[in-house]
């Protein structure tokens, strides 16, 4: 791969961002490598998380403005949005847990890219900023209706309207990040917890959450639940779980 880093660690998959010299930009070949690679981690039995960030001192620094800046009238650029807004709906629709650790600027649609993720931690270094608007534009990939979905309206609007970057204190402050970690290896430790429950267990819960946000109702989510729960309930892992609890207390 050109533009992107691959490494499995254990049953954590790690996508790592790499056009150092364009601050980790996204352009048309990016799109092609993470589409691919995503499209194997969701049929991998051997993958249960997925975790992106970027190398050097950047996560991402959004469109690849050189290429992009080519397309000049709506009927080109727009194929290009679409492209993106694919990949992001891979990442949205994946049905495993994803992570972002922005390590540091994620700004345009390096913000959306984050957004799309389930989770995001950050470096102290960490700027995040949906600057579009500065430069004359909206989010065009589905990261403006994400950050709305996840920070209410209020919040949202806050930082679409005025296209501010902010500091690794003002994200936590925003509740945009869960947490601040000082290594990499902490978001490892995050992902390999997630892991030690079975792809089913992470993939039905992921499907619940995909349900509230996608607008079913309570009573389909709560079959979704019930279909799930009687489904583990024959697994082995929760035979040999309750087994455990009954021998220890007797
Ligand atoms: C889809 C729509 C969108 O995403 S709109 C948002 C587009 N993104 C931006 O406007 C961010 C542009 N980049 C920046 O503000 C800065 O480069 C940031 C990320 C803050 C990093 O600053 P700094 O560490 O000082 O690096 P720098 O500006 O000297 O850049 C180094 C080289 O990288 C390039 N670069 C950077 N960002 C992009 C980008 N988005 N597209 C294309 N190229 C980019 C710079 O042009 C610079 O290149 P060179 O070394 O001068 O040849």
């Amino acid at each position: 791969m050109k533009t992107i880093q691959v490494e499995q660690k254990k049953e954590t998959l790690i996508i790592v961002l790499n056009r150092p010299e364009f601050r980790n930009a996204v352009n048309f070949e990016m799109m092609d490598e993470l589409r691919k690679v995503l499209d194997q981690a969701k049929q991998s039995s051997q993958i249960k998380t997925i975790i992106f960030t970027g190398v050097e001192r950047s996560f991402s620094s959004g469109g690849d403005l050189g290429q992009f800046h080519q397309l000049k009238s709506k009927d080109e650029v727009k194929p290009m949005l679409e492209k993106m807004g694919k990949v992001i709906t891979q990442i949205v629709n994946l049905g495993k847990p994803t992570i972002a650790y922005v390590n540091g600027y994620a700004l345009g649609g390096g913000a959306e890219l984050a957004m799309a993720c389930d989770f995001r931690f950050i470096s102290n270094q960490a700027k995040m900023g949906f600057i579009q608007i500065n430069l004359g534009v909206t989010s065009g990939w589905g990261g403006g209706t994400l950050l709305l979905e996840k920070l209410g309206r209020t919040k949202a609007l806050s930082l679409l309207l005025t296209g501010d970057i902010l500091n690794n204190e003002q994200i936590l402050q925003y509740e945009i990040a869960l947490k601040e970690v000082s290594s990499f290896d902490e978001v490892l430790l995050f992902a390999d917890k997630i892991n030690s429950h079975s792809l089913e267990s992470l993939q039905a819960y992921i499907d619940l959450a995909n349900g509230v946000r996608d607008g079913r109702t309570f009573v389909e989510n709560q079959k979704k639940e019930i279909e799930s729960c009687s489904t583990l309930w024959e697994s082995v892992e929760h035979e040999r779980a309750v087994d455990e609890f009954l021998q220890k207390n007797k």
